[in-house]
């Protein structure tokens, strides 16, 4: 089979928001290279400092490739992309020299393109993300290991947002607690949920591929009978209540339902939002007081913010 690989030339800032529009557009996945990794040091859960090839990386900002098949809609589905990414300025999202290339590979290419990038990553204390086609062997005797298909739905589990939101859920999780997955994408916040000890999660995704991605994932790291997953606009006409609500959605979204996840939370409940940009902080924190919650964390990582509420005990 012969594939279209599309490269885009963008910023840190928008890898995020154009993977989705990717992944919409109907391509089996998305390869980041981002400049900045060079410069950190690298290292795998055993301790070895692994290099990165600079011929990898683009000289400067990331550069996003992904792969769609070669067929008679691909005109088409390109012009959408960069029509879909143009609108990101919209939302001020700085998209950067925005050069986008097109040349064909075929399956082996594709296939290597992929698996280079993608090595086991320790997320948080506990928790390691690793590719499902890696034989991994746990390094300590209470690693949590999620194993994920980078090629699905909403990629690798490692971006700043997912990393943020799984340490927090580390850190608040307590065992037999119920929890919601807002924006559940590829469903790792869901499985990362259930094995750091809740009983049960309820995952809610607007978009029908990252339903799917959940349901499958779920299945994969056999958490499935604990994960309730359904496709829904946020948290719209849901009645049950949690202990925890996790959402890595940009701020726009997030504050579009802070209210509902305050009247769903259990007094005392924790708010664990993500995917919110540097300067849309403020914004959200605003929007979390309003709503009643107390602002307990503000984590960063890279240009990403993540914001960790409570609703106050005794409140209701
Ligand atoms: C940044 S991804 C996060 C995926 C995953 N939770 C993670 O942390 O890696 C955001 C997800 O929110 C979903 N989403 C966006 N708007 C939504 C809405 N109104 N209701 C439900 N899900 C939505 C997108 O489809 C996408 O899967």
């Amino acid at each position: 089979m012969k594939w279209t690989e599309l490269c885009i030339y963008t910023t840190n800032e928008a890898i995020e928001p154009i993977s989705n529009i990717i992944h919409e557009a109907g391509a089996s996945g998305v390869v980041i290279e981002d400049r900045q990794e060079l410069d950190k040091e690298r290292e795998t859960p055993f301790g070895e400092i692994y290099d990165l090839n600079p011929d990898d990386y683009p000289e400067e900002g990331v550069r996003l490739k992904a792969y769609l098949p070669v067929n008679s809609f691909l005109g088409e589905t390109v012009s959408e992309i960069k029509q879909a990414i143009n609108n990101l300025l919209l939302y001020d999202i700085d998209i950067g020299l925005n050069k986008i290339t097109l040349s064909e590979v075929n399956e082996e290419q594709w296939a290597t393109a992929w698996k280079k990038y993608y090595k086991p990553v320790k997320i948080s204390e506990r928790v390691t993300i690793t590719p499902t086609w890696e034989d991994y062997q746990p390094v300590s005797t209470d690693e949590l290991i999620i194993e994920l298909d980078p090629g699905m739905a909403f990629g690798t589990g490692t971006h700043p947002t997912t990393v943020l939101s799984i340490q927090a859920l580390e850190r608040y999780i307590e065992k037999g607690q119920i929890v919601m997955d807002v924006g559940c994408g590829s469903g790792v916040l869901s499985v990362a949920s259930i094995l750091l000890g809740a009983d049960k999660v309820l995952a809610y995704d607007l978009d029908e591929v990252a339903v799917e991605s959940t349901r499958l994932n779920v299945k994969v790291n056999k958490v499935a009978q604990q994960v309730v997953v359904k496709q829904n606009n946020l948290l719209e006409h849901v009645k049950e209540e949690a202990d925890i609500i996790v959402a890595n959605i940009l701020a726009e979204i997030i504050l579009r339902f802070e209210q509902d996840a305050y009247k769903l939370l259990k007094p005392g409940g924790y708010f664990i939002t993500s995917g919110i940009i540097q300067n849309k902080k403020e914004n959200v924190k605003e929007g979390l007081l309003n709503a009643g919650f107390e602002i307990l964390e503000v984590n960063q990582m890279e240009d990403w913010i993540s914001i960790i509420a409570q609703k106050p005990e005794g409140s209701r």
